[in-house]
């Protein structure tokens, strides 16, 4: 294994109340009941677009036009990107303790992605920041996760991916990449085909060289 490439929400940040904060702010502005902290959960991981879709169909249906719902969705979320967000309990020392190099794969915009990483002292640590917007395509399509490897001057076949949903797992088996996943995320139903030597539940003392090849 040369490398490491994370998943950012649910995977190495709770990031899910700072989400669910501005989707509440958006909902407001188009006159939406609130969604609450569990629904917003199961709606993180296929990218900000996708979120609105989903708050919007939660609340009485999906407009025509989304574009606007999605601007105020950027514009709240940009505010308070790290107000109530913080790393799982073991990342920042894992991280630290990492002697490879480091890469995110997420499918937040890069933008967000990239001031939640300054805001949370983790930009350091990465090589690589692809988001949701940098390449062609989103995760569950292997595109990001193969432009992060080829970003770090490596194959697939040299990297790990960790991540915390089904979108995460489809992506790495589409890119055929060794997967570890993050059982404490957001992924609110079992993932099937997903191997238990391939799990972990905790960041505290974490190895993650077992799980390439495993
Ligand atoms: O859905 C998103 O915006 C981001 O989710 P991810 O970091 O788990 O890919
Ligand atoms: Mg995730």
């Amino acid at each position: 294994m040369k490398a490491i490439i994370f998943d950012l929400d649910g995977t190495l940040v709770h990031s899910a109340p700072d989400i669910h904060a501005a989707a509440n702010v958006m909902l407001a502005h188009a006159g939406r009941d609130p969604v609450t902290l569990d629904q917003v959960i199961g709606f993180i991981g296929n990218g900000i677009e996708k979120l609105v879709e989903r708050c919007m169909r939660a609340t009485g249906g999906v407009p025509d036009d989304l574009t606007p719902h999605y601007a105020e969705m950027n514009c709240a979320y940009a505010k308070d990107l790290t107000t109530l967000t913080r790393l799982f309990d073991g990342v920042r020392e894992t991280l630290d303790a990492i002697d490879l190099p480091m890469a995110l794969c997420t499918n937040k915009p890069e933008t967000p992605a990239r001031d939640l990483c300054d805001q949370l002292d983790l930009t350091r640590n990465f090589t690589v920041i692809t988001g949701g917007d940098s390449t062609l395509a989103k995760k569950p399509d292997p595109l990001p996760l193969v432009h992060t490897a080829v970003a770090l001057g490596l194959t697939v076949e040299e990297c790990l991916y960790v991540g915390d949903s089904v979108t995460d797992f489809r992506t790495a088996r589409a890119a055929e990449m060794a997967f570890a996943y993050f059982t404490g995320g957001y992924q609110p139903t079992p993932v099937e085909g997903l191997r238990s030597e391939e799990c972990f539940g905790s960041w505290r003392g974490l190895d993650l060289s077992r799980f390439h090849g495993a």
